[in-house]
């Protein structure tokens, strides 16, 4: 069995489904990107996967445990790491006030291995940390109990980009001794980095799950032309041109067809510079939202059910 495998996952807010019959599941060992921009649904997969809110129906299992299944979970629970998007600390207590707090809930084998490597601060109030340095003592929190699954919202939000490779180097090692690794994020090129796969959601509805290298290489390539001057689009454009933004005499496109086919036609134009390369997961995600990126703050001013952002 898989540790993450989601049916039909829905959870309604009124008419806006957060998440819209969500079919997938995470295998294990391997880092899973869950990619959407504001608003797409990600928390609340999150959420209903650590039993912090309810479905509306489908449903999912986490660790084997079902996720209606309160006791069940709450048992597979000490085998789980979450860092949430916000953490919600005691924000008078001290970071080993905090760690001691989860330590007595689940353990903490890796406490001292994992602060070597994230070096939170741990004296004083975590109300006067920094947000880099809380989400340091939220990374130590949700590996300390050397859990088989980790589940993390945004994990690099706040981070400078040191300490982002550091965690990155760290993920990768993890999966590689066999953590399975959830983490949402709509840091495109973190995902691309670390992930094996992917799914991205727009407007609580997966519209894509791939791994990582396959969506790149089935997305085609990246071409941008430069000619002597401007052709009519007729002439220049062909069927396998996808995204196509012309300025001028210069062209962007996807090109999704046979790179031969497209440099034949090339030739056939008076060309001053070009370039073909492969796309980046940020142009696919580009492909997929269009001008949408930027979503979607609907209903944000719905009745908010739960807001607790700890694992009990
Ligand atoms: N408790 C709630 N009550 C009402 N609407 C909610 C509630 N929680 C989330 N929503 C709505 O559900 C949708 C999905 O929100 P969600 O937080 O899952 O998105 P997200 O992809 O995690 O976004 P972000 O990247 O901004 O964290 C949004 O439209 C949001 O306003």
């Amino acid at each position: 069995m898989a540790p993450i495998e989601i049916e039909d996952l829905t959870k309604r807010y009124g008419d806006l489904a957060a998440n819209d019959a969500v079919v997938f599941d995470v295998e294990r060992g391997e880092i899973f990107g869950y990619l959407g921009p504001n608003g797409a649904g990600k928390t609340t997969t999150i959420r209903l996967l650590l039993g912090l809110i309810k479905p509306t129906a489908g449903t999912a299992t986490v660790l084997g445990a079902d996720i209606r299944d309160r006791r069940a979970l709450t048992g597979v629970k000490t085998n789980i790491g979450y860092l949430p998007d916000t953490l919600g600390f005691e924000e008078r207590l001290t970071g080993t006030q905090v760690l001691d707090h989860f330590a007595r809930m689940r353990g903490d084998e890796r406490r001292a291995e994992l602060l070597d490597l994230f070096r939170p601060p741990l004296e004083k109030p975590v109300e006067t940390y920094s947000s880099g340095n809380k989400r340091m003592l939220g990374i130590v929190q949700a590996f300390m109990h050397d859990p088989d699954l980790v589940i993390m919202d945004e994990p690099t939000s706040g981070l400078d980009p040191l300490k982002q490779d550091r965690l990155h180097q760290f993920l990768e090692a993890e999966r590689d001794a066999g953590t399975t690794i959830f983490l949402s994020s709509h840091v495109l090129s973190e995902v691309q980095r670390v992930c094996d796969r992917v799914g991205i959601i727009r407007a609580g509805k997966l519209i894509a799950l791939e791994n990582i290298d396959d969506l790149l290489t089935q997305s085609g390539k990246n071409v941008w032309v430069h000619l002597e001057e401007p052709v009519e689009n007729a002439r220049f454009l062909t069927d396998d041109m996808i995204d196509v933004e012309v300025t001028g005499a210069t062209i962007q496109f996807t090109y999704t067809g046979d790179v031969k086919t497209l440099l034949a036609h090339l030739v056939q134009f008076e060309i001053v510079d070009a370039d073909i390369g492969d796309p980046q997961l940020d142009d696919i995600f580009k492909h997929y939202y269009g001008d949408e990126g930027e979503t979607d703050a609907t209903n944000e001013d719905a009745t908010r059910e739960d807001t607790t952002a700890e694992v009990e």
